[in-house]
């Protein structure tokens, strides 16, 4: 079954390749690029919110905290991104999309803006507050986090199931949730302080059942839950090589390993290349996702797992048992880590 909102090119969980997803009113542009790519420096200028008064300061939950309203699935994306842009005047900064950026999130989040706009305004307060986001990000949290985010779903099948290795704030896996109400995603986090986050937010956004989250490394989560997706994201987490070791033992065989990369990103993909594919991986392929919405776009390298992947290699060693264990069974609940 295909999304309207992502365009009839989209494929099925089951299928091996997937064609790129439009965005509503978008051709989809992800398109593999294979060579070093030059980024352009960035011509929308950094997000300065059409209206705020101080800096995040505040714990407060968001306006719909109990029950997150998504602008009319009827109106029109400029109509949404309007009443997003339509709060109070004393709604922190960062919490509704900036002028220049409205268009784009209304756009990648469709009738789910109101519910972006609500984990925007949960980032840059408690999100800030509570160290999980720096405070100078919070005037470009639209720009450089939820937009950047969201486009990689173009890359993301309907229905597929979806683990996000080091999610961080949320980021992309929450993003991905609020835009695709059609994915379920585990997000794998192992700190405490950012899994109590986590969890919260996902309660806050009304976003279970369909995310989940699983507080432990990707390394030992692997005979856990998480494990036979059809996509696993990571975004700032580790280098290609360590991350795919990690990450393909999380994907079914055909699925794939979307990492979120920076400029360095070909460079990257050619230095670890074969430790990838000595691990079950393909070549890594560049792919830019939000063509012709953001600039630069998101740089994501593609790998897909081509055969079952040993399981990571573990080292024995303080806090680890002899398969490398860092305890537990991987959901790692109620152990307590630096958070
Ligand atoms: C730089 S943060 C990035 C967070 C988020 N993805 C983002 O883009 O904002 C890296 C995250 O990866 C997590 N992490 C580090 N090693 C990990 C591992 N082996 N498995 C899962 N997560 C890990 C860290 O706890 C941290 O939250």
């Amino acid at each position: 079954m295909t999304d309207p909102r992502f365009g009839a090119g989209n494929i099925g969980p089951g299928e091996e390749s997937p064609g790129p997803v439009a965005f509503p009113g978008k051709k989809a542009s992800s398109r593999p690029v294979r060579r070093p790519i030059a980024f352009p420096g960035k011509t929308r200028s950094t997000s300065t919110p059409s209206r705020s008064s101080a800096p995040a300061a505040s714990s407060a939950p968001p306006s719909s905290a109990a029950s997150p309203s998504p602008a009319s699935p009827s109106a029109a994306p400029s109509s949404a991104a309007d009443s997003a842009l339509s709060d109070g005047v004393d709604a922190p900064v960062g919490a509704s999309p900036p002028a220049e950026i409205a268009a784009v999130a209304a756009e990648v989040f469709g009738d789910r803006l109101g519910l972006a706009v609500d984990y925007a305004r949960l980032l840059v307060t408690d999100g800030v507050v509570r160290g999980l986001i720096g405070p100078r990000e919070a005037p470009r949290i639209w720009e450089r986090h939820l937009v950047n985010c969201a486009v990689v779903s173009q890359m993301i099948p309907i229905g597929a199931s979806v683990v996000d290795v080091g999610s961080g704030a949320g980021l992309p896996g929450i993003v991905l949730a609020v835009a695709r109400p059609d994915l379920r995603i585990t997000l794998v986090e192992p700190l405490a302080r950012r899994t109590a986050f986590l969890e919260e937010a996902v309660s806050i956004l009304g976003l279970e059942p369909a995310v989940t989250v699983v507080r432990g490394r990707a390394e030992d989560v692997v005979d856990g839950p998480p494990a036979g997706a059809d996509v696993v994201t990571a975004r700032a987490v580790a280098p290609l090589d360590r991350l795919a070791g990690w990450c393909l033992p999380l994907a079914r065989v055909g699925g794939r390993l979307l990492a979120l990369k920076g400029a360095t990103a070909a460079e990257e993909a050619a230095e670890h290349r074969d430790a990838v594919v000595a691990l079950g991986g393909s070549d890594p392929v560049l792919r830019l996702c939000g063509e012709g919405l953001i600039d630069p776009p998101t740089t994501v390298l593609e790998v897909v797992v081509q055969s079952r992947p040993k399981p990571p290699t573990r080292v024995a060693g303080p806090g680890r048992d002899a398969g490398g264990r860092s305890g537990g069974r991987g959901t790692g609940r109620g152990r307590s880590r630096r958070g």
